[in-house]
């Protein structure tokens, strides 16, 4: 049967279930916004909200009983867009059927490479100054997307960023909660994340800044699937040519999704030096979570950075991301409560913020005394939150990483990978929309 293997993680049930409804509520949003997003393409808004439950619960509990790891899957906010607005917003004759079906055909040859000794290859490969770097930029990435959701940051015409407004409702709600989340964890109260959330909610409601149409509501039915024969997907990716399409899904998932483990693994002491153990589960968690996903109408899915805030709160094993994935089977039936809370951002994202603080400590680890080490991990971390993508940040490292190599003379000392990946990453940053 299916073991967590609690003690030996050092960890409780009440730990590990608290830790799952923290990741829970960092990452519910989902549900609302990516109907939202995919929506604009034509997929009915009820079809999309029932795959994303559907897609997150598969993947979230495939990772759990079988890799037993705290790491949630649901689908991506960067892939939805990618979806909506490049692949079906610009190619008029591209439906979303048929992107559907590219997505489809991605995942299944994400499942193929996930079972074959590439992912453990990959993951070796990747060098230990840039999987720093990696962790950090997420870090770095997650704190900023806690810092725009809520408005303390805000888009600026000459800078693209600047502080936001300082008297706006939402903004003080955030600081309020920022600052009442921190205290708790730096008095080291157990649930500290949670426990900001609930009471940070609590005063979204007493200011009217959280309002409920209702709690609870039976879920629309889907109209049933959109990628029913395999063979068919497979047919329309050739008939359109989406084969760009397809190598951009399969580049980012794999990037985005190998990436993600990795920094939360060290952030939870998970990672067995360079490796991560029971990669080819994890990995499958996500394949088969994208490919079922497709079908039933959800772009990519993507292991979560916002599993790092569950990591912060203790979780360590499986069992964390077993109360996830029941959250999100309940969260089908509390539609009006799920989006009354996902509309207030300042709720959830003080974690994001703190749990930003925790990840971006692995930059200790990079050596910086070595520029061609160290630079291409800062160009990671930097780019990570300004490209608003972990995939194109892994990317850059990835492309400069060789080349300073080579003009160190060290270029036996990178794997085959890194260059064959930098040459893809070149191409695909070029060459095609992302
Ligand atoms: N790693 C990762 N985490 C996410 N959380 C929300 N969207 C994403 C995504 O696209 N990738």
């Amino acid at each position: 049967m299916f073991r967590f293997h609690l003690k030996e993680n050092q960890t409780t049930v009440k730990t590990e279930v608290l830790a799952g409804f923290t990741t829970f509520m960092t990452m519910v949003y989902i549900v609302v916004v990516n109907p939202i997003i995919l929506s604009t393409t034509g997929v009915p808004f009820d079809q999309v909200f029932l795959a994303t439950i559907i897609a997150t619960v598969i993947g979230t509990l495939w990772m759990a009983l079988f890799a037993n790891y705290p790491i949630a899957i649901a689908p991506g906010m960067g892939l939805n867009a990618y979806f909506a607005f490049s692949v079906v917003g610009t190619n008029t004759n591209i439906t979303y059927e048929v992107a559907f079906a590219a997505v489809f055909v991605s995942g299944v040859i994400f499942t193929l490479l996930s079972l074959t000794s590439f992912r453990k290859k990959l993951i070796e490969a990747i060098p230990d100054n840039l999987k720093h770097g990696i962790t950090a930029g997420i870090g770095f990435f997650i704190a900023f997307i806690g810092m725009r959701l809520t408005g303390i940051i805000v888009a600026h015409p000459d800078n693209l960023v600047a502080l936001g407004d300082l008297h706006s409702k939402p903004v003080i709600l955030a600081f309020s909660g920022l600052a009442i989340t921190l205290i708790l964890m730096v008095l080291r109260v157990n649930g500290a994340l949670f426990i900001g959330m609930l009471i940070t909610g609590a005063i979204a409601y007493f200011t009217n800044q959280l309002k409920f149409d209702g709690v609870v509501a039976l879920p629309g039915l889907p109209e049933g699937l959109i990628v029913s024969n395999p063979i068919a997907a497979f047919g329309d990716v050739i008939q359109y040519g989406l084969f760009a399409v397809v190598f951009s899904f399969l580049l980012v998932t794999i990037f985005d999704t190998t990436g993600t483990m990795i920094g939360v693994a060290q952030q939870a002491g998970l990672m067995k030096g360079k490796t991560l153990p029971r990669a080819r589960q994890a990995l499958l968690a996500d394949s088969v979570a994208a490919t079922a996903g497709a079908m039933v109408g959800t772009s990519p899915t993507s292991a979560y950075i916002e599993s790092s805030s569950g990591v912060a709160a203790g979780g360590r094993t499986g069992l964390t991301t077993v109360t996830v994935a029941v959250l999100f089977i309940a969260s089908a039936f509390f539609g009006p409560l799920v989006s009354a809370v996902s509309g207030v951002s300042a709720i959830t994202a003080p974690a994001l913020i703190i749990v930003g603080s925790l990840m971006m400590g692995t930059i200790a680890k990079i050596n910086w005394d070595e520029l061609d080490e160290a630079f291409p991990a800062f160009l990671i971390i930097l780019s990570m939150p300004l490209t608003s993508s972990i995939a194109t940040g892994i990317a850059l490292g990835f492309i400069s990483y060789p080349i300073l190599k080579i003009f160190r003379g060290k270029w036996k000392e990178v794997h085959p990978l890194v260059y064959m990946f930098a040459v893809l990453f070149a191409y695909q940053l070029v060459f095609l929309p992302h």
